[in-house]
């Protein structure tokens, strides 16, 4: 079975509906059109039966969970985050909060500053390279499923700039506390962790302990509304980002989504953000161009986009700026 029904949402295609399962061990025919179907309606699909050892995931959770359990001072040793390193509250450069704590590690470098003591160190990066490494082929199945499904010649389109040794991809720590409270406060509207946002990269590949906080909007209901994503600690949460969104002229949508603080455990996610390198082009492909869907981006570089998205707020709606003007690209 590809498409298990979980979670209601207003959808056209799961009509009633629910959070789209890919399950990976299915026939590849089957799992291209399912993401396909995903990623065009929600941008956002469960990912089952996957590749990744269970040791792998155990281990990034362990060392994960044994950084925040160190004292302040020591864990503000890995920072401030700029933007890489250890963060608390503040994310990003322009004013943005949330009830977070964090850890941001560029994939491809070394970690950005001493994260515990020297030997807990040599553990700690072993752990996060074997991680970023199978996390990273996972990506790059999906984007060949994907690119198949889409029917895309070059079936390493998008996968070629995750593998590339120059690629800007990041792995994301976040562990979100909980909170006492009274029935009455339960009962209210929930509390923030991580705001409403889109991812700006490729890809997003979350996984997170089996505490309920992520949310997405659901992009078929007028006013939008947050749909819960139940947790599952052995699967694997996928998300389109803005250069996806941009590569595909719009087919496939950048969903947004928020992290909800709990009142009853703390939650700690590990996210991977499949980025290009920063030279790379982003331009819609000339195949994702029709009459029915006349080119909607202009072409950009990853690098300017990162500028770009730095000096925006979290809840920037960025790739509405790289609008395709006939006049300008000629
Ligand atoms: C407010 C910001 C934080 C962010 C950079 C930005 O200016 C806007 C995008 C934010 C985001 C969201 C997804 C990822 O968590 C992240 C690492 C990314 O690439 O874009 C963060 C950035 C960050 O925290 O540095
Ligand atoms: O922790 C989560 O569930 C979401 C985190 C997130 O969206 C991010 O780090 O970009
Ligand atoms: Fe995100």
């Amino acid at each position: 079975m590809v498409v298990v029904s979980t979670t209601p949402v207003q959808s056209k295609r799961y009509i009633g509906t629910e959070i789209p399962v890919i399950d990976l061990s299915c026939r590849r025919e089957i799992a291209q059109e399912e993401i396909v179907n995903a990623c065009e309606e929600y941008g956002f699909f469960k990912v089952i039966n996957h590749a990744i050892p269970n040791d792998v995931v155990a281990k990034m959770e362990a060392v994960g969970l044994e950084f925040f359990a160190k004292p302040v001072t020591e864990k503000q040793q890995a920072g401030p985050a700029n933007p890489l390193g250890y963060g608390c509250k503040s994310i990003g450069p322009n004013g943005d909060t949330g009830e977070v704590e964090y850890l941001l590690l560029h994939a491809n470098q070394q970690l950005p500053a001493k994260i515990i003591c020297e030997e807990n160190q040599i553990e700690f990066s072993c752990v996060v390279m074997e991680y970023v490494g199978s996390v990273k082929e996972l990506a790059c199945e999906i984007l060949e499923l994907l690119a198949q499904g889409l029917g895309l010649e070059d079936t390493e389109t998008f996968s070629r700039l995750i593998r590339d040794i120059e690629s800007d991809s990041l792995l994301r720590l976040n562990h979100y506390p909980s909170y006492n409270c009274n029935k009455e406060d339960n009962n209210k509207v929930g509390r923030v962790g991580f705001g409403e946002h889109s991812d700006p990269q490729i890809i997003t590949l979350l996984r997170s302990n089996g505490v309920a906080g992520l949310q997405i909007l659901s992009p078929s209901t007028d006013a939008g509304s947050w749909v819960p994503v139940p947790p599952d600690p052995a699967a694997f949460f996928v998300n389109v980002g803005d250069a996806l969104q941009a590569m595909t002229n719009g087919r496939l949508v950048s969903v947004r989504h928020r992290a909800m603080v709990t009142s009853y455990a703390t939650r700690m996610s590990t996210v991977f953000f499949g980025g290009p390198p920063l030279h790379a082009w982003i331009s819609p492909i000339p195949e994702m161009i029709t009459t029915q869907r006349p080119r909607r981006y202009r072409s950009f570089t990853w690098s300017e986009f990162k500028k770009m998205m730095y000096s925006l707020r979290l809840g920037h709606n960025r790739l509405e700026l790289f609008r395709f003007k006939a006049e300008e690209e000629a």
